[in-house]
């Protein structure tokens, strides 16, 4: 009888494509692409039988996903979102078998609303963004309020113990800084993260809650930025309409006009745990600081009461000071802008936050840190940069220190002023308050308590892979 042949697809990174086809692996690593191998044998029945037994093979691995949720936003970026998923990504979710029910959002917090109250989620195994940072914002927030909700607990109270959310998050990149897709896959490309998805691979990430005076704000999971990022997102958010350029020309804008602002930051060190943020191993596949780490943390139950102890022991540690940037880093923060990131020696899972405080300094100096984020050299040796990890953090502005500044600042007058300063740089008059960039949205208060919770979600992704030697490559057939 004729040949019979079958292609079959799998995903394969570069450097594992290049080993097969003899190739040189192309400069841009943690790429991965699909790879057609085809099998030949004599005998069509004998064909059908190997297509479908690696068919039911794959179906039974129960960590693929084969029912996804997606969410466009078709206004982040450059406005490709709903393009690149139609083109990239939609043929691959149907040559792996993986339906979907897409959704294209039709206004800021549509997909978060759907998530905290309509969605029939149990049909699902995941939820998809397709756009930037606040586009996966919206989907942690509508998960881990419904997941709160469902499950009786208060996400005001800072000290509720919360429900970690079981469904995987993927992110297909579409937006403008793309730092969460970046920092956890090691590049911002939609094929590579469609492929994570697939595979149904599974990477934990550590979530900070902020909380206003007992109020719940807003969740972290990547950049909480007061002073230098919290002005340039500000400002960035009137010049929308020129896509990711906005984030060059208001970071230009804000390094000229070089506000500092006054404040007192208290922390609490996260003791005893594997690595610190000078470190020179970074956060890798399989990190073994952050299962590490996630090991040192009792259970539930327990857990509060440690944190309870621990604070009562007077651990904190308060720093008052004058300050160009406050950053705490959950995870890298790497991104095309700055591929070590903010702070690269940052764990995705270990229950940490890297607290980064800039204090006021000339403009060459200022100049000199942000520079050393694009280059080797250490953005924190520097003798007005420190850095710690931290498991939970407060700060208050120097002038929120009684309710009636409060009062005052939130009724609007502050905001009203601060525009006025930050506009007419050449009035002389720093303005007191920054603003609070938590993940690219803006927060609306400036006086926050901030808190870890340790592998909080799982995404689908494998964190950022070492590149491999080729004498270490594993056989193709067992990938
Ligand atoms: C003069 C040279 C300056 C070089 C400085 C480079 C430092 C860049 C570090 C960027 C860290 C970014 C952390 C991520 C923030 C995003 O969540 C946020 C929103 O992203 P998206 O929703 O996709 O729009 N992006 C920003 O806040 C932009 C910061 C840009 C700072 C220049
Ligand atoms: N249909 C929509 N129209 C307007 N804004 C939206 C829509 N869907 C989501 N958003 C909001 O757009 C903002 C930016 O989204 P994001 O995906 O992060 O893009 P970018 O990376 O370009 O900032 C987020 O705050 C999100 O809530
Ligand atoms: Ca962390």
């Amino acid at each position: 009888s004729a040949e019979s042949s079958e292609t079959l697809f799998c995903p394969i990174s570069d450097t594992v494509a290049a080993e097969i086809f003899k190739k040189k692996p192309r400069s841009r690593h943690h790429r991965w692409r699909c790879a057609e191998v085809t099998f030949t044998c004599p005998e069509e029945a004998l064909c059908q039988h190997w297509v479908s037994s690696i068919r039911e093979q794959l179906a039974a691995i129960a960590s693929r996903p084969k029912h996804l949720l997606v969410y466009i936003n078709p206004y982040s970026g450059k406005r490709q979102g709903k393009r690149i998923y139609e083109r990239k990504v939609a043929p691959l979710f149907a040559q792996a078998g993986v339906s979907t029910h897409v959704i294209v959002t039709e206004r800021a917090n549509y997909a978060r609303d759907q998530l905290k109250t309509g969605a029939e989620l149990q049909k699902f195994d995941g939820v998809v963004c397709v756009g930037g940072d606040g586009m996966f914002s919206e989907i942690l927030h509508g998960l881990i309020w419904r997941t709160q909700i469902d499950g009786g607990v208060d996400p005001n109270c800072p000290e509720e113990e919360l429900i970690p959310c079981t469904l995987r998050i993927g992110i297909i990149p579409a937006g403008s800084t793309d730092c969460i897709c970046f920092a956890t896959v090691g590049t911002n490309d939609p094929v590579t993260s469609a492929l994570h998805i697939i595979v149904g691979d599974s990477q934990p990430m550590d979530v900070c809650s902020v909380h206003h005076n007992n109020t719940f704000l807003q969740y972290s999971v990547s950049l909480l930025g007061y002073g230098f990022y919290g002005d340039v997102l500000t400002d960035s958010e009137r010049k929308r309409w020129m896509g990711p350029a906005r984030y060059d020309l208001s970071g230009v804008k804000m390094f000229l006009t070089h506000h500092y602002y006054e404040g007192t930051v208290s922390y609490l060190p996260a003791k005893g745990i594997m690595g610190t943020p000078r470190d020179a191993a970074r956060c890798r596949s399989g990190c073994v600081v952050c299962q590490h780490n996630r090991q040192l943390l009792p259970e539930k139950a327990e857990r509060y009461e440690v944190d309870e102890a621990s604070e009562s022991d007077s651990e904190w540690r308060t720093l008052r000071g004058k300050f160009l940037a406050i950053n705490a880093a959950s995870m890298s923060c790497a991104c095309p802008r700055s591929p070590k990131g903010l702070s690269p020696a940052a764990h995705l899972a270990d229950g940490t936050t890297d607290l980064i405080l800039v204090r006021k300094c000339s403009r060459f100096d200022f100049l000199r840190h942000l520079l050393r984020h694009t280059s080797k050299d250490d953005q924190f040796d520097l003798a007005f940069v420190e850095v710690h990890r931290v498991r939970r953090f407060c700060f208050t502005p120097r002038h929120c220190q009684s309710d009636s500044d409060l009062d005052l600042r939130e009724n609007g007058k502050h905001q009203i002023f601060s525009q006025i300063c930050r506009d007419h740089p050449a009035c002389g008059c720093a303005p007191a308050y920054s603003s609070w960039n938590c993940d690219g949205e803006i927060l609306n208060h400036t006086a926050i308590d901030v808190r870890v919770h340790c592998q909080f979600i799982q995404l689908f992704a494998r964190g950022i892979e070492e590149p491999k030697v080729f004498e270490e490559l594993p056989n193709p057939c067992a990938i």
